[in-house]
């Protein structure tokens, strides 16, 4: 599939679509069916990247996994895992994060693992020093190689007692799919506690897990010695439901996106309502839609969970470009994630992004040369032009600029896209928007 789009902007992007699974747990879950002495069946599962990237690491494992597109039913056999002999599995990382998350089951199963170098968005510098500390903490042996780190588990994994510095999202997942099988109880304070984290301990507590998370954020896990393969429906992609509907206010337009659901977009919901879009919650989905009017500017700060997420915030800010007065934007996940307002200067956008922690609270970032906030000056239009796509939300915010221009606009790299939004040109020609994939 070529990787160019070419769009012809200034039309409202109106009609009905549908998001399938969430891209941040799907491929959580399927790794967990590694720890299962069982087949599984994961359903809801989207024809993404990060499924096929995940799927052939763990064929390369002896998994047999058998995917039916179309129904998004995923089927995970992990019966020959211990007769693998993984090759050149180094090949088989591409640009996702999800390897780290191996190291625990194949420890359990294997008691060894070699983890390539990892993929993802490069939005930061992504450490994994947390993941280490973890496994090291649960007696896992780690050595750093050339293309990635080997690990050995000489005396079995115990659980342990940690606390994460910052809450985590990956760290935490790291935790979960290692504890559920160490030996004794492991005990997790300042936990992430993302939706699709939850989602995650259904599935392990499905498969025979011991879990509870508490009201301080303290997650708890009794090991134990086995666990069943398991049969779930993954919760909708709450990041792609937003970015639809932050393309419905760029684009003036009236987008139902069937899969949404409120309860995991709450801070989103509030949020988009300030800048002045509207929305109704429907038993099967969410209608975002721009009322006409202006939009108004707004001050606001990412977060983690229950905050307003950081993947949300790429799509937001184009739409804020289109917002009357001055937006402020603190970002305090990632210490570089305004990269992508590059190209929407270069389209007439009016953001300036600062060293100092804007709008908000003191974060990590503060003091320490990182342009981790935005100012944004609108309403401005914006006008089409040549843009690379740099990451996966910074892509689609580039899409959702160059839909929101007059003019035809060439998107190049658009297949990074791919990653985390299944058939998204079939979405927007769905939705009425002018465009070739050349
Ligand atoms: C595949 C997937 O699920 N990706 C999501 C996951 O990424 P991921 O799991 O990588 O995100 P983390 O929550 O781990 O990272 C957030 C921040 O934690 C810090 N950190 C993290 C790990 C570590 O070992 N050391 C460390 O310092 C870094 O400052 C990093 O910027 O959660 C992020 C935060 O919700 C989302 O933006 C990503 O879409
Ligand atoms: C940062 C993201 O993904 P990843 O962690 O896979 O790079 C994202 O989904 O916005």
């Amino acid at each position: 599939m070529n990787d160019l789009l070419t769009v012809n902007g200034g039309t409202p992007l109106n009609g009905t679509i549908t998001v399938r699974g969430a891209k941040n747990f799907v491929s959580k879950a399927m790794v967990a069916s590694l720890l299962g002495e069982g087949p599984s069946e994961l359903r809801n599962v989207p024809l993404i990247r990060d499924v096929e990237i995940v799927s052939g690491l763990l064929e390369l494992h002896g998994v047999h996994v058998d995917y039916d597109a179309a129904a998004g039913i995923l089927r995970l056999d992990p019966s020959n895992v211990e007769s693998a002999h993984v090759a050149d599995i180094d090949a088989h990382a591409g640009s996702s994060r999800i390897p780290i998350l191996f190291c625990g089951p194949l420890l359990h199963r294997l008691g060894e693992a070699f983890i390539p170098d990892l993929g993802g968005c490069r939005i930061g510098d992504r450490p994994i020093n947390y993941h280490l500390d973890i496994l090291r903490q649960f007696g896992a042996v780690v050595d750093k190689r050339a293309q990635g780190i080997h690990l050995t588990a000489p005396h079995g994994l115990r659980g342990t007692k940690i606390s994460l510095p910052y809450p985590s999202v990956g760290a935490t997942e790291q935790l979960l799919l290692t504890a559920v099988r160490a030996e004794g109880i492991t005990e997790l304070s300042n936990a992430a506690i993302e939706p699709e984290i939850m989602d995650l301990i259904n599935v392990l507590q499905k498969m025979g897990a011991i879990i509870s998370v508490d009201t301080d954020r303290v997650i708890r896990i009794e090991g134990v010695e086995r666990l069943r393969g398991f049969r779930h429906t993954a919760l909708g992609d709450r990041i792609e439901a937003a970015s639809w509907a932050s393309a419905a206010l760029a684009t003036g337009g009236d987008i139902t996106v069937k899969g949404a659901t409120q309860p995991e977009m709450i801070a989103f919901l509030n949020t988009f309502r300030k800048v002045g879009g509207e929305f109704e919650v429907e038993d099967d989905g969410i209608r975002f839609f721009h009322p006409g009017g202006e939009l108004r500017s707004i001050v606001l700060e990412t977060d983690v969970h229950p905050g307003f997420m950081t993947d949300w915030q790429q799509p937001l800010v184009v739409a804020l470009t289109q917002a009357s007065g001055l937006s402020i934007v603190h970002e305090t996940v990632y210490e570089n994630r305004f990269g992508f307002t590059d190209a929407l200067r270069g389209m007439g956008a009016n953001i300036q992004v600062y060293k100092e922690c804007l709008g908000g609270r003191p974060c990590r970032f503060g003091q320490r040369n990182f342009y981790h906030s935005a100012v944004i000056s609108g309403a401005t239009p914006l006008e089409a032009a040549e843009i690379e796509v740099p990451d996966l939300r910074g892509g689609f915010s580039h899409l959702i600029a160059a839909l929101a221009a007059k003019g035809t606009s060439k998107v190049r790299g658009i297949g990074l896209i791919d990653r985390g939004y299944e058939a998204f040109t079939d979405k927007l020609a769905a939705l009425g928007a002018d465009f070739s994939r050349d």
